[in-house]
């Protein structure tokens, strides 16, 4: 295989040379790379240097970057699996070129998870992660990480494979990339509460493509009630901007007490809250030592989502400015004039014109209208 070597964070590996006339290079070669999940990998480096669990398996290798960069830069033992040969291959060369101790494996990672145990497991597979939750949900410890790069099933936008692959009725709304994290997440829950088990979110959040949730597993059905309890549905109005949340396994009839239409339910979804302050706040302060290329986006990253609602959906304040036929003034002006009100409104990371609030429609639209 035609290598080159590359570094990220503080580690140097190889990887396939790419053809970059193709229009997606990280696929074009023998074994995949993709140098734009760099956030990515570098917000799970970061993490592990709070969490420090006793190992880790990053089940879908392809090159080993995450589990080698987790063993580099961390000094946490991992386990490096794939069930390509290639891919294996490659990432015995950068285990031996790094001097590394990493267990490398080729298996099925089904296969994989549901014979052994790790304190933490990662899933970063192509697309959909729904048919390895199950088995990881089995070998997970105390940490399960999972990265999902199918937003369409999961936004609503392919709603189809979002409801096969999901079990859940996503809708298209300008606040998908919520919906698909919480569709993921409220998922990922499912197959793990069937287990007498808890979860709790860490640090999760959507970005680009793709949706990242970093979870904490608890033992025990009180665990797993807390969990379940946070099943739900963002009830949506077909006709205005209005939408509510719902608790509940199963939703609940509501008319819009804007314009009378009935609700329709979005989910079921994760409802509540999808971090966790003090590990944010852990690698805010673990940020400058651990993390190299990403370490100014992630530390804006980390700041919106402390600050951060924990509300399943958000207004786009353009989209109810154009409703309104107003040019809408600063997104910041409008969060503090709410807060002024005496509501509680904060921006959401994904997107630059989201506001999350509590405060009611109505307000909402007077504030954005001047009023
Ligand atoms: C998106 S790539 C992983 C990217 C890698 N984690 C990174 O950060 O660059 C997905 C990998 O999963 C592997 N894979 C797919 N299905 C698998 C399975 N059932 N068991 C093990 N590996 C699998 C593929 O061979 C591919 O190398
Ligand atoms: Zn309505």
């Amino acid at each position: 295989m035609d290598v080159v070597e590359v570094t990220e964070g503080k580690t140097r590996f190889f990887v396939p040379r790419q053809d970059p006339h193709l229009q997606f290079p990280p696929g074009s070669g023998p074994v995949f790379y993709n140098s734009r999940m760099e956030l990515n990998r570098d917000t799970t480096v970061l993490l592990l240097s709070v969490l420090r669990p006793g190992s880790y398996l990053d089940a879908m290798g392809a090159s080993g970057v995450r589990g080698l960069r987790v063993a580099h830069e961390d000094g946490i033992p991992v386990t490096i699996n794939d069930w390509n040969t290639k891919a294996v291959d490659l990432i015995q060369q950068n285990v031996e070129a790094l001097g590394l101790a990493a267990e490398v494996t080729r298996e099925d990672a089904n296969v994989l998870m549901s014979g052994r145990t790790f304190d933490a497991v990662d899933l970063d597979p192509f697309g959909t992660p729904a048919p390895f939750v199950d088995s990881a949900a089995r070998s997970a410890g105390n940490y399960l990480f999972v990265t999902a790069t199918d937003t369409a099933p999961l936004c609503g936008a392919h709603l189809k494979a979002g409801m096969r692959r999901y079990f859940s009725r996503p809708r298209n709304t300008e606040y998908h990339a919520e919906v698909g994290l919480r569709t993921l997440m409220g998922f990922v829950v499912r197959e793990v509460i069937k287990y007498d088990r808890g979860v709790e979110p860490l640090f999760c959040y959507a970005h680009e493509h793709f949706h990242r949730l970093h979870l904490r597993l608890r033992y025990g059905a009180a665990a797993a009630d807390r969990a379940l309890a946070r099943l739900g549905y963002v009830m949506q109005c077909p006709q205005c901007l209005y939408r509510s949340e719902q608790a509940g396994m199963l939703p609940e009839p509501e008319e819009c007490p804007l314009c009378s239409a009935d609700l329709v339910p979005v989910g079921p979804l994760w409802t509540g809250r999808i971090n966790d302050d003090a590990t944010l706040a852990a690698m805010q302060e673990a940020l400058p030592a651990v993390t190299v290329g990403t370490g100014a986006r992630i530390g804006r990253l980390l700041a919106t989502c402390r600050q951060e609602l924990d509300t399943s959906s958000h207004y786009d304040y353009h989209v109810i400015a154009k409703h309104l036929r107003v040019s809408p003034g600063g997104i910041g002006t409008v969060i503090e004039q709410l807060q002024a009100l005496g509501y509680r409104a904060s921006r959401a990371h994904y997107s630059g014109t989201a506001i999350k609030t509590d405060a009611p429609l109505p307000v909402l639209e007077k504030v954005i209208s001047g009023g």
